[in-house]
């Protein structure tokens, strides 16, 4: 079942006029040590939480480091297409704008069970809490290239040109600001596009004059709220020196002094944050050096990154969460890919690539951690390193934006043997990371509205500014210091989901099915309504049929619940598909599944004599 959008009703959750307010009991559970003895104890642990979501979004703007590029203009265009609704043809037909790939307007989640069926529930995501509209966003930013967005929407050669003629006016009107370029921080083969640069070589002035485009913008469209985000080039790791970039005072003092250290990228992290924008980077280096998440901090501006995670890494990230979380133990993987499009061109840079390189090499990390099992520490004591893992990028310009990835897996199996996976994964870079940009900027935004309160605390408060919350998003999570890093991708998406049902209220999903559990002869939960009364049908029916067709024999209560549960769960009302082998229909035994739609499907009747239904009424 879907539900376009729903309300909680709950003594914990109050709907006012500027805000959805839940008290929330979170529970986790935390394990006490003894390094001496090796005991090791769990403890299930309560909190109460009171959250706070603002209703009332406002006017949104999206600050663009790298408007230009491939990903800038593909995102820009796509707003602009959904916006009209634009439709255009192709040689494989009629295409219309959309937003595939974002969580936020294309994936779903589960409520929860349907009170009176039992059935799955589900909404669209965004459903969860008050969201802002990618169509409702306002795009502005930067480039080193002045080229106005329609001609850097053909010169990215990303989006059919059917819908890029449709749009091409409106981006034509739209000319990134000037931006800087510092020293070697992106690769020599940039400098030819780098014809729109603020002038001189003063940081100091230059953060000035990106805190004033980010004034002046939100002003100019009259926004509540911008976020900036970097999708410009992959920049090199900036060294990390004591006393220039370690603190919020060194780095401001840095910036000041123009030190060589300042990259762009923080420069522009600086500038978001001390004007209240959330800044998140879409590349891999290491923009928030610790004087950045100092001043995040300081400022409770909300920062989030590193790098998109848009195919290949996100692909990587899954399938070695299944090999090991199977048991499997992967010993190596061979991550190659190449592609012909800027980016691929910056990252033939060594410098930039090694950026890269870290980024998809850190994404498995959490999940060998977790099992020592597989990946025990060595004698003295230091973690196991996990499999081998090399990371290839070249640069092919005939394939442009359209990345070919080659990925080997192999792992040791059950008794000396070996799996070995190869994927080839054609991923279109910018048509999958520009969805990414959309769920990052919106949620960003959303949480500027989100507040929390434990009873220990004077008021409420945002998330820390080091928002992990968007680790779901990109390869390597920047988290709050102290705390572990997550990859998993599942993992990271269930916090997400978990985090918007906390904020309404709701429990976080735990996929125990309890209500689907309980022994046929015992009165279900509360949710064991429809399964009860549904297992009266199957009862009755299957009396009918026992009786009429010499069925095999008469299903006992028992039998006549469980496939009246088969049956919701494949088929809903009434009829019945393709149930499988172990489970019941009208005809009886199981049956490989050959029930056919129509052909003795099951229909909706009371429960049979004696058979207590999920509120135990019979
Ligand atoms: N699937 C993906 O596309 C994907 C996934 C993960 C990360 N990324 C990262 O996203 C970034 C953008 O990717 P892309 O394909 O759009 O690259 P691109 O080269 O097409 O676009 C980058 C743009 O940034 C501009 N630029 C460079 N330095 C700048 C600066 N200091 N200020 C302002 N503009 C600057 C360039 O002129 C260019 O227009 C890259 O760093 C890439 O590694 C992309
Ligand atoms: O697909 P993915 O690994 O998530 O991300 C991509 C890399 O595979 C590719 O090598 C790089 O050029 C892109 O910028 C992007 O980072």
């Amino acid at each position: 079942m879907f539900i376009p959008n729903f309300t909680v009703r709950s003594p914990h959750v109050r709907y006012t006029e500027e805000a959805i307010e839940a008290t929330y009991r979170y529970e986790t559970t935390q394990v006490e040590t003894d390094g001496a003895t090796g005991e090791a104890v769990a403890v299930p642990t309560t909190a109460t939480y009171h959250f706070r979501t603002g209703r009332h979004v406002g006017r949104v703007g999206l600050m663009l480091v790298g408007l230009g590029g491939n990903n800038g203009t593909t995102v820009t265009a796509a707003i602009a297409a959904n916006r009209q609704g634009l439709s255009w043809r192709t040689k494989a037909g009629t295409q219309s704008a959309n937003y595939l790939g974002s969580i936020l307007m294309s994936s779903t989640v589960r409520v929860g069970a349907d009170a009176a069926t039992g059935e799955e529930v589900h909404t669209p995501l965004r459903a969860m809490l008050p969201m802002a509209h990618p169509n409702d966003l306002v795009i502005g930013g930067w480039d080193i290239n002045g080229a106005d967005l329609g001609t850097a929407m053909r010169r990215a050669a990303v989006l059919d040109v059917g819908v890029q003629v449709q749009v091409e006016e409106e981006l034509s009107s739209i000319k990134p600001l000037p931006s800087v370029m510092y020293g070697d921080f992106i690769a020599a083969n940039q400098a030819s596009r780098a014809d729109n640069l603020l002038p001189g070589d003063d940081k100091g002035a230059h953060l000035e004059r990106i805190r004033a485009d980010i004034r002046d913008f939100k002003s100019a469209n009259n926004l509540d709220t911008v976020i900036v985000l970097w999708t410009a080039n992959t920049e090199r790791f900036a060294d990390v020196l004591p006393g220039v970039n370690d603190t919020a005072d060194a780095l401001l003092a840095s910036i000041k002094a123009s030190h060589e250290v300042v990259s762009p990228s923080t420069l522009f992290a600086v500038a978001s944050i001390l004007e209240g924008c959330p800044y998140v980077n879409g590349s891999p280096q290491n923009t928030y050096v610790p004087g950045a998440v100092d001043l995040a901090v300081r400022h409770d501006v909300f920062i989030g990154g590193d790098d998109f995670k848009s195919g290949q890494t996100k692909f990587k990230s899954v399938i070695v969460d299944f090999l090991v979380q199977a048991g499997l133990r992967p010993t190596s993987i061979a991550s190659y890919n190449h592609l012909g499009n800027n980016d691929g061109r910056n990252l033939s840079g060594p410098s930039q690539f090694r950026s890269k390189e870290i980024s998809k090499s850190s994404v498995v990390d959490d999940v060998v951690a977790a099992n020592e099992l597989l990946y025990p520490r060595g004698s003295d004591g230091v973690p196991n390193a996990g499999p081998d893992h090399v990371v290839v990028i070249k640069y092919v310009p005939a394939v442009g934006d359209s990345k070919r990835a080659l990925d080997e897996y192999s792992s040791d199996i059950f008794m000396g043997g070996t799996n070995t996976i190869v994927a080839h994964n054609t991923c279109e870079d910018s048509l999958l990371a520009s969805p990414l940009i959309l769920d990052l900027a919106l949620l960003a935004e959303l949480a500027t509205r989100i507040t929390y309160r434990t009873p220990e605390m004077g008021a409420h408060t945002h998330f820390h500014p080091v928002l992990s919350l968007l680790s779901y998003l990109l390869k390597a999570p920047l988290v709050p210091e102290g705390s572990p890093v997550v990859n998993a991708l599942f993992k990271q998406r269930a916090c997400i989901d978990n985090t918007l049902r906390a904020c309404v209220g709701l429990p976080p999903e735990n996929d125990m099915r309890l209500e689907q559990r309980a022994h046929p002869t015992q009165p279900t939960g509360r949710l064991g309504v429809a399964a009860a009364a549904a297992a009266a049908a199957t009862g009755a029916a299957a009396d009918s049929d026992a009786a009429g067709a010499g069925g095999s024999a008469k299903a006992t209560d028992a039998e006549a619940v469980r496939p009246t549960i088969q049956a919701k769960a494949f088929g809903g009302e009434g009829a019945v598909h393709g149930l499988n082998s172990n489970a019941w229909n009208a005809n009886g035994m199981g049956n490989g599944g050959s029930a056919e739609p129509g052909g003795g499907g099951l229909a909706a009747a009371a429960p049979p004599d004696g058979v207590a239904n999920g509120n135990g009424h019979a």
